[in-house]
Formats: structure tokens, C-alpha cells, sequence
């Protein structure tokens, strides 16, 4: 986010003010020129001239190299944060306000590069101005006042104008990000939209369309008004020559001798006044941005750290996990009632197989999401090894590595070890009768295009090759074939198992209940059947029951 700083101000004023003053001597020198005084017809003013220009060019230079490192850095390490604070968020947060806000705050972060541009003219606009204006005061103090009335009047209808775009723009934003979501909508459901012409239709004619048609003529109304205030600016400074070159010397207000003098200021100036308000544009767009980032930080802050923190190095000797009481809700902004998980009480012991059941929206993955520390419960204590420790959350992350239903496979290697010259690696590829699909150890082979069933696979060796005594598995097996489910249940799970893994797997696969030690089930937030394998509780219907 922008954020200037005395320091920055004062760094600023060093460079402009010797800056317009020098270029106030250039405009000066001409206007003398121009008049025909003797004291600067001398043959060293040329010099005194050209060096002038080539000092100011230098100045200018070393300014626009600071200015860029200033704005780049900005625009940059914004960048690092925005990540950093995506990444520190809470799943909640990333779930309510979704993918969308990340890709418009890299955006608004985007406009800011145009910010070295707009400072150099600014300063240099407004320094310029003031320095002309003082020099008409000089030539005639009723006139300067009557050229000034009349560009705040102009400046006045600027702001005026200017003040309702500010709302505009944010509208025109909120279009975009809307947009943004039918982009996604097509990426991703691409296939399905190829198989329906209603809903090709539905997407391109009630939503794709309405949102261009009435994002481009917002588009259009805004730049036609920033234009049109451009155009008055330029009229309005033949209005202001013409009172200067008619009027103020006939009503005796401003010498004749003087009329070329405040007619070269003006259109020094006029310069200067155009930049500033073309500039509007970009200020309204900075202003937009910087409120839009602002509030993205706010959102997305967590504790005011935002820092990823390396978690405290802890043994990952692992016995047991007690969830007592543990309470969670959804919170959601419609008035319909938000799901409620628990009281949960649970006890997971080292080396058990678990396998939680339920129907379709009981909370298994909710739970999967508490139980992985994802979510925080509103109520409740977790015990790891028997022990209540306020981090026990961020520990029990350590211990577990999970794949998730919606599993993703990274573009690239993120972990702490390798795949190159790994045995692990190696076994586990032909385990997973991926070995003859990956070809080779190099990282990429490992990260190309694979079916659903086998990117699972992917991702369950990527999990096992983190070596972390807990697996979680949420509903891993759906997207398996009949022969690769069946060696899962009946060969995988018993040699993890055997390795001393403990392991709690989502599952509807009731004919492979058996292999669990456990069977944990869910219905409507709640556990409602906890039973032990080697009991009498072997016929699935009456776990569906
Ligand atoms: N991010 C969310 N915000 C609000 N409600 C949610 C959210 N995610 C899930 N829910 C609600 O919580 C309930 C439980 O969902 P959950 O995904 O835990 O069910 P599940 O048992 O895993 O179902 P399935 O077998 O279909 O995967 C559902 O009613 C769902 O609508």
C-alpha cells in the first residue's frame, strides 16, 4: 500500500524545488529573449542556457532513478506481502472472500507502477504553476488575481467532476471482478458448458453480456467525462489568452508592454495545469486501488503479524489425540442457519486405521478440516499425548499430512526433500503403479498432466514422502479404479498400518469396512456411532442405518 513518508516528502522537495526553479530560469530567459532585453541579448546567455537545460536533465535523471526504486520496491514487496498474507490467512477467510480478491489485489497493485510518472508531474506541474503565477503577481497583482479566478473556476468544475468518478471507478471494479468470475466459471467448467447449449447460453446472454454491456458504458462514460474536462482545459486556455490579449488592457489593468509576458506565462503554464488534470485520472485510480488493497490487508490480516512463522521445532513422537467437546459452526452472512459440528468427543489412538462415515453433508470434511487444524473450533480443548498446550493446533499440523478431495499437485517442489535419488520415491511410484507414467526421477516428470485417479496417487506418494506419523485421507479411494481401490484397502492400508502409520480415511466404501480398526460415523454434526472393528458391529447396513 502507499504510504508516503516525511522522509519521502523532504526527498521530494530536494529534487523539485531547485528543479522548477531552474526551469522557471529557462522560461524567464525566453520571455527576455522574446522581449528584446538588452541584459540577456549577451553572448554568454546561450551558454548560461544550455547549461541550465543540461543540469536540469541530469536532476532529472537522478530523481526518476530514485523515484522508480521507490515505487518498484513498493510495487514489489506489496506483492511478496499480499502472498504472505494469503498464505497466513485461515482457510475461512480464504473460503468467504475467495480466489477473486487475490487476483484484483495483484491488479490494484498493478496501477501503481504508473506512480513515478504521476509524482515527477505533479510536483513538477504544481512548482511550475506557482512559479509562473508569481511572476505575473510581479507584472500585474489585479490581473494575476483575475487569471487566477479563472482557472479555480476551471479547477473547480475538475473536482467537482472528478469527486463523483471516484465512485465510478469503484463500480466499474466491482464489474471487473465480477467478470473475473465468469472467466473462471469458463476455465473451469468448460467441458460442462461445451455439453449445454442453455447454460453456454444462460452464462454468455444473462451474465457475461449484461455485466460487458454495462461495464463498457460505465468505461465509456468515465473516460468520455475525463476527456471532455481535458478538452475544456485546453478551450478554456484560448478563454483565458483572449481576457489577457483583449480585455485586461483595455479596461487599463494590464500594460501593453506586459501582454506577451503574461501571454508566454500562461501557456507555460498551461502545460503544467494539463498534466495536473490528466493526472485526475491516475489519482482516482491510485485512490481506488489503495482503499481496495487497504481493505484486502484488513481482510486478510491475521493478528497483524501476516508473517509466516517457522512452527516450533517439536518431536513428532505421537501417542494419542483427544478432542473433547470441540463445537464448530460456519459463519455464514445469510440469515439461513449455518451448519453446526458437535459436541465432538473423539480419541485417536497411534497406529489406528479410522475410517469416518456418514452421509452426504453430515461433516466429514468439516471435521476433516478441524481434526488437520484448518478450522479452529469455537469450543472445546484438543489433548495431544494427554496434554492441553495452547499450540497444540500448529503441532498437530506437524504430525499429519493429508490429501484432501480436491487434491492439488504443485507446479513445483515445495517440500523439504527431494525426488531426485530417492528410494522412497522410487518404491512408492511402483507401489502406486506410477512407475511406468512418471518417467524418470527428474521433478518435472513428477508434475505433468495425470488422470484424476492417478494424481491421487501422486499426492498420496507426495504425503507419505513427508514421513509424518498421521495420514488423513478424505475420500481418497472414490476416484480409484476397482483393482487399485481394492489393493488400497486390502494392501496399503495394512502395510501403512504395519509401519506404524495412523491413519484416518473418509470413505463410503462399505464393502472394505472391515479393514478399519475403527468406524467413526457422522450425521448432522455429530458422532453418532463410534464402534471397533473386531466387535460384532461387521454388517455395514447396520452403520448406514
Ligand atoms: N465453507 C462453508 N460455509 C458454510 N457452510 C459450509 C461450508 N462448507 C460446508 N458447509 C456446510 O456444512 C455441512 C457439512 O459439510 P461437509 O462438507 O462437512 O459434509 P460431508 O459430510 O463431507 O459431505 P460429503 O459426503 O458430501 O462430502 C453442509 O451442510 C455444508 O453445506
Amino acid at each position: 500500500m502507499l504510504k508516503l513518508k516525511l522522509k519521502n516528502i523532504l526527498f521530494l522537495l530536494a529534487y523539485a524545488l531547485p528543479n522548477t526553479l531552474l526551469s522557471f530560469g529557462i522560461v524567464y530567459i525566453i520571455n527576455n529573449v522574446l522581449a528584446g532585453n538588452e541584459a540577456f541579448l549577451k553572448d554568454y546567455m546561450g551558454i548560461v542556457f544550455l547549461a541550465i537545460v543540461v543540469y536540469t536533465y541530469l536532476l532529472n535523471i537522478a530523481f526518476q532513478k530514485r523515484l522508480n526504486e521507490f515505487s518498484f520496491h513498493m510495487l514489489y514487496e506489496n506483492e511478496k506481502k499480499i502472498f504472505d498474507k494469503v498464505l497466513t490467512a485461515p482457510l475461512m477467510k480464504l473460503e468467504k472472500y475467495g480466489s477473486k480478491r487475490f487476483f484484483t489485489a495483484v491488479e490494484d497493485l498493478r496501477t501503481f507502477s504508473f506512480l513515478p510518472f504521476t509524482i515527477t508531474h505533479t510536483v513538477n506541474s504544481i512548482l511550475m504553476l506557482i512559479l509562473c503565477l508569481a511572476y505575473m503577481f510581479t507584472l500585474s497583482i489585479v490581473s494575476a488575481f483575475i487569471v487566477i479566478g479563472l482557472i479555480i473556476m476551471v479547477a473547480g468544475c475538475y473536482f467537482l467532476v472528478i469527486n463523483t468518478m471516484s465512485r465510478q471507478v469503484g463500480k466499474l471494479r466491482t464489474y471487473n471482478e465480477n467478470y473475473f468470475q465468469y472467466v473462471d466459471d469458463v476455465m473451469k467448467g468448460f467441458k460442462e458448458l461445451k455439453l449445454s447449449f442453455f447454460r453456454r447460453e444462460n452464462l454468455m446472454n444473462r451474465f457475461l453480456v449484461p455485466n460487458r454491456n454495462e461495464a463498457r458504458d460505465l468505461d465509456f462514460r468515465i473516460n468520455y467525462i475525463f476527456l471532455s474536462i481535458n478538452l475544456i482545459s485546453q478551450y478554456g486556455l484560448y478563454f483565458v489568452i483572449a481576457v489577457i490579449l483583449f480585455l485586461l488592457p483595455s479596461i487599463g489593468l494590464l500594460p501593453r508592454e506586459n501582454v506577451i509576458a503574461y501571454v508566454v506565462m500562461i501557456l507555460f503554464s498551461s502545460g503544467p495545469i494539463n498534466n495536473l488534470i490528466n493526472l485526475q485520472q491516475m489519482y482516482t485510480r491510485f485512490r481506488v486501488a489503495n482503499s481496495r488493497l487497504r481493505k484486502f490487508m484488513e481482510d486478510f490480516d491475521i493478528s497483524g503479524t501476516g508473517a509466516i512463522v517457522k512452527p516450533a521445532a517439536f518431536s513428532d513422537d505421537f501417542q494419542s489425540l483427544k478432542y473433547q467437546d470441540i463445537c464448530f459452526s460456519y459463519q455464514t452472512d445469510s440469515a439461513e442457519a449455518s451448519f453446526a459440528l458437535g459436541p465432538i468427543d473423539l480419541e485417536i489412538q497411534q497406529g489406528e486405521v479410522i475410517f469416518i462415515i456418514g452421509g452426504n453433508g453430515s461433516g466429514k470434511s468439516t471435521f476433516i478440516n478441524i481434526l488437520t487444524g484448518l478450522y479452529a473450533p469455537t469450543e472445546g480443548q484438543l489433548l495431544l499425548n494427554g496434554a492441553v498446550e495452547k499450540d497444540n493446533r500448529e503441532k498437530v499440523q506437524q504430525l499429519i499430512s493429508a490429501v484432501f478431495t480436491d487434491n492439488h499437485l504443485f507446479s513445483h517442489n515445495y517440500e523439504d526433500y527431494e525426488i531426485e535419488n530417492n528410494e522412497t520415491y522410487r518404491e512408492l511410484l511402483a507401489v502406486m503403479e506410477l512407475d511406468k507414467i512418471v518417467s524418470g526421477e527428474k521433478d518435472e516428470a513428477a508434475r505433468r498432466r495425470f488422470s484424476k485417479g492417478q494424481s491421487k496417487r501422486m499426492s498420496l506418494i507426495f504425503a507419505l514422502l513427508e514421513k509424518k506419523p498421521i495420514l488423513v485421507l478424505d475420500e481418497w479411494a472414490a476416484d480409484q479404479d476397482p483393482h487399485f481401490r481394492k489393493f488400497f484397502y486390502e494392501v496399503l492400508i495394512p502395510k501403512l498400518k504395519r509401519e506404524g502409520k495412523t491413519i484416518i480415511a473418509v470413505t463410503h466404501d462399505d464393502a472394505y469396512f472391515h479393514h478399519a480398526d475403527r468406524i467413526i460415523k457422522f450425521d448432522y454434526g455429530l458422532i453418532v456411532k463410534d464402534v471397533q472393528v473386531s466387535s460384532a458391529e461387521r454388517h455395514t447396513e447396520s452403520l448406514w442405518a
